[in-house]
């Protein structure tokens, strides 16, 4: 007789494979792409769920009481296109609740106007990653992002954020979402950066959009530039032309300027319009950043420096020297990281790889008397360990500081192949703290079966000296096909964690997350039931939905 396995296998031969020359046929609807972004430990998670106090082992700090946010692209349906890419989840989030000494887990998606037509269809309608031209007739001119990169607190809200659309409100107690933000009416560009930078001196919020001239996906060398005031006013807003239309997916921002960093990944709208990718790798264009005034900008105030071919991953942190020069500190890479955007001249069929590529931390400094044009090169390279996802204490942001924690790659350490096959997302073996005056330099080895994803700070209570706090991060366990959170002693990550969380079950890989006190969602909370009233999604559809002839969401 048959093992039920075996029989299972049949049977969903059976009902035919799920994707015939790329498409998704719909023989077998629930069944994602056999590739490796769909496989292992990259296998869509797809849980909402609520789990109170989790299994811990060691000791949560009884000072901490907040919650550490942090999202991951996590694709509900079987992708319309079988090379689907991981940047085209779904967005959802995960709020890990830490409190006398406890830990809670809540998880849901972020409900965008993607997620509620493709509920209404029960299906994936969006095709391939920015490329409206691969969509479903159903879905034109509905906004298309996943909101899947970021998730950050404002004003009594989180907002979900892609680069390629508008934020998303959601509700930091239940997760639930609000809908669509454009800020009360006063950001109404098609893209708002995944990145944006709060001043802890001024509480303002500084964000960008670029690609935002039409729909957001038409190719648009467009960029905006918002500042949002403490009270919610916007307060700054210009427009600026980037010399072509290139990926800037993070930024800088000192007392008084904006750093704009353009990598040389270009959309061509002939492309879109071929059904191709949205990015493509220019191993002939240099690198580019925009240095744009925070006050009272004009169109022809940006001023552009280059510096040879590399790609711009995130920043670590920005800031003003005595001199008015800015200093802005990125991890930069040798080469193509999204490996799955060649350039145009790949031949054809060939299988996108990914890079041996090396991961510096970098520091530059920009003259702002210097004219557009001006060659740049970085004066500090530090390439000891490659890293990325670096995080500070956000307290300092725009502030000289000196500690930044970073996922690194120790290539000294052993890695269990067998067990855990290709590491999902990159080898970050290794958490480590460093600080630009070496005072200090530490590592924390994860071991052979374990990555790490980003970290977030947690300033200690009552504190106020920088990097005096822990830090939060997720640990993928490759072998186990589960994540812990870890938290460590943010000056001391070289004696492991002080207390590991265990979830039961794994995450996807996720982008990026922030650490929120208690006692400030509980401030706000409080000021909207008294004076604010409750956060207000957006009624109006986008200027471009209007121009295009669309309504809005429409479901
Ligand atoms: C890490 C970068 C990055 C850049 C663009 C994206 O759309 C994205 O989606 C998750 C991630
Ligand atoms: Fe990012």
């Amino acid at each position: 007789m048959a093992h039920i396995f075996e029989l299972a296998e049949s049977l969903s031969a059976g009902a035919g494979a799920n994707y015939a020359n790329g498409v998704r046929t719909g023989a077998n609807p629930s069944q994602f792409p056999s590739t490796e972004a769909f496989s292992g430990f990259n296998r869509p998670s797809r849980i909402e769920a609520d789990i109170h106090d989790l299994d811990i082992t060691g000791k949560i700090p009884a000072d901490i009481d907040g919650t550490f946010f942090r999202i991951q692209p996590d694709h509900r349906f079987a992708p319309v296109y079988e090379s689907d890419i991981h940047f085209n989840g779904d967005g959802n989030v995960t709020a890990i609740r830490l409190s006398n000494g406890q830990a809670h887990f809540r998880q849901r998606y972020v409900h965008t106007d993607r997620y509620d037509h493709e509920t209404k269809h029960d299906k994936a309608l969006f095709g391939k990653y920015r490329n409206p031209y691969t969509d479903n007739e159903a879905v034109k001119g509905v906004i298309r992002t996943a909101a899947n990169t970021n998730i950050f607190f404002w004003r009594g809200m989180l907002l979900a954020t892609k680069e390629d659309g508008p934020a998303y409100a959601m509700d930091p107690d239940t997760l639930d979402t609000i809908g669509r933000y454009d800020f009360e009416g006063q950001v109404l560009s098609p893209t708002m950066t995944a990145h944006p930078k709060f001043d802890p001196k001024t509480g303002e919020m500084i964000c960008y959009g670029y690609e935002a001239g039409g729909n957001g996906n038409d190719g648009s060398r467009d960029i905006v530039v918002y500042t949002i005031n403490s009270a919610g006013i916007k307060t700054e807003e210009c427009w600026y032309e980037a010399p072509f239309c290139g990926i800037i997916h993070d930024c800088g921002v000192s007392d008084n300027w904006v750093v704009l960093p353009m990598t040389p990944l270009k959309c061509d709208p002939d492309r879109l319009q071929n059904g191709e990718n949205h990015w493509a790798w220019d191993p002939n264009e240099d690198q580019w950043y925009g240095l744009a005034p925070r006050r009272g900008g004009q169109p022809s105030d940006i001023r552009w420096f280059r510096s040879k071919n590399a790609f711009q991953g995130h920043t670590v942190s920005c800031y003003e020297a005595p001199d008015g020069k800015v200093v802005f500190d990125l991890t930069i890479a040798d080469g193509n990281v999204f490996f799955w955007w060649p350039s145009p001249d790949t031949p054809a069929g060939t299988v996108a790889k990914r890079n041996k590529l090396q991961n510096n931390t970098t520091r530059w400094i920009f003259d702002p008397s210097l004219p557009t044009g001006s060659w740049v090169d970085p004066v500090e390279e530090r390439g000891e360990y490659g890293g990325e996802f670096s995080r500070v204490d956000d307290r300092f942001t725009t502030m000289k500081y000196n500690h930044y924690w970073q996922c690194v790659i120790d290539g000294q350490k052993p890695y269990d192949f067998p067990k855990c096959g290709s590491p999902a997302g990159g080898l970050f073996n290794t958490l480590g703290h460093f600080t630009w005056d070496n005072s200090a330099a530490e590592t924390y080895w994860a071991g052979p079966c374990s990555t790490f994803q980003e970290p977030a700070f947690i300033p200690r209570a009552g504190g106020t000296e920088e990097g005096d706090g822990y830090l939060v991060v997720l640990l993928n366990r490759l072998d186990e096909l589960r994540n812990d959170v870890c938290i460590f002693d943010a000056r001391k990550i070289a004696q492991g964690p002080l207390a590991v969380v265990h979830l039961p079950f794994k995450l996807r890989l996720g982008l990026h997350g922030n650490f929120v006190e208690q006692s400030e969602i509980d401030a706000w909370k409080e000021k909207r039931a008294k004076e604010l009233g409750p956060v207000r999604a957006a009624v109006e559809p986008l200027p471009w939905q209007k121009a295009e002839g669309h309504i809005g969401n429409g479901v």
